[in-house]
């Protein structure tokens, strides 16, 4: 487990624990030295650290032919395209390596974002809120990355114009814009992790809505993808794509 410390760590070293099919033989947090890890003759590694550091502790995996489930945020294109590169190129010890990516492991969140991108072709409108903990570093999630990328991607092939919006510029108030959709980001305290997707057209309004309020609600989503990286070799994002939901 890397971030083994972290409040998401510490969730998965207990689920791992309580798994009769998985034992937990490594715990790796900021300071350890990677040996730790790659001598611990761990099959999979589960990654929830922080984002500066994600993208080099899969590499080392990688390196090490450890295969790698992800629920750390601040991937792109660019850092997920050298995961498929560095898989491609591996070495012998590491070659059917499968490193799963997902920005939420809570199957409401799954389904969310899954049922967003089907809804979202016949909206006008469409907007992002996720609401978070106060302690969480990243804005906006990368769950509500992922939700807005994948609307946009509905609406792009739908042929559908930029949601409409008569807001002038210099304003604060509208939200980051992820490729054309407006996420908000909430931090308050007493929260987990939620996010509501809002559709709207002239007359409706469509709004669905998920929460996590616990992390054990991503631990089924988490053990689900331990057992199954060793089956997908090359790089995975999203849960939807274990799940069958895509
Ligand atoms: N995909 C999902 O379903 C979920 C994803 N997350 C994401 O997981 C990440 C962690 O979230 P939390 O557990 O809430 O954060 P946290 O801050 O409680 O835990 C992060 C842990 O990583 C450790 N760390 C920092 N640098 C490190 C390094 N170089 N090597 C190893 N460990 C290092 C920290 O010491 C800490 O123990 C965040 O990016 C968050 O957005 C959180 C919940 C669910
Ligand atoms: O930091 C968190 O807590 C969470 N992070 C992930 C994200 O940024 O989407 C997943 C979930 O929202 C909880």
């Amino acid at each position: 487990m890397l971030g083994a410390a972290g409040r998401m760590g510490q969730t998965v070293c207990a689920a791992v624990e309580a798994a009769p099919d998985l034992e937990l033989v490594a715990r790796f947090d900021a300071g350890d030295d990677f040996s730790v890890v790659a001598g611990s003759g761990a099959h999979v590694a589960v990654d929830f650290t922080i984002p500066a550091v994600t993208e080099a502790n899969v590499h080392a995996l990688i390196d090490a032919g450890i295969h790698a489930v992800v629920g750390t945020t601040g991937w792109t294109d660019e850092s997920r395209t050298r995961v498929t590169e560095h898989l491609a190129q591996a070495g012998p010890a590491s070659q059917g390596l499968g490193v799963l990516i997902a920005p939420n492991f809570g199957l409401s969140a799954v389904l969310a974002m899954t049922f967003a991108a089907k809804a979202a072709r016949y909206f006008e409108s469409a907007e992002v809120i996720e609401l978070h903990h106060p302690d969480k570093v990243d804005a906006p999630s990368g769950t509500a990355r992922h939700t807005a990328r994948a609307i946009a991607a509905a609406r792009a092939e739908a042929g559908l114009a930029p949601s409409p919006d008569a807001t002038e510029s210099g304003f604060e108030a509208r939200g980051a814009d992820v490729d054309g959709v407006r996420v908000h980001a909430v931090r308050l305290r007493g929260l987990v992790a939620h996010e509501e997707i809002l559709f709207g057209n002239v007359g409706e309004q469509l709004i669905i809505r998920q929460d996590s309020f616990d992390r054990v609600s991503f631990m089924p989503g988490v053990l689900l993808a331990v057992r199954e990286v060793v089956t997908r070799p090359g790089l995975t994002v999203g849960l939807e794509n274990v799940l069958d939901l895509t």
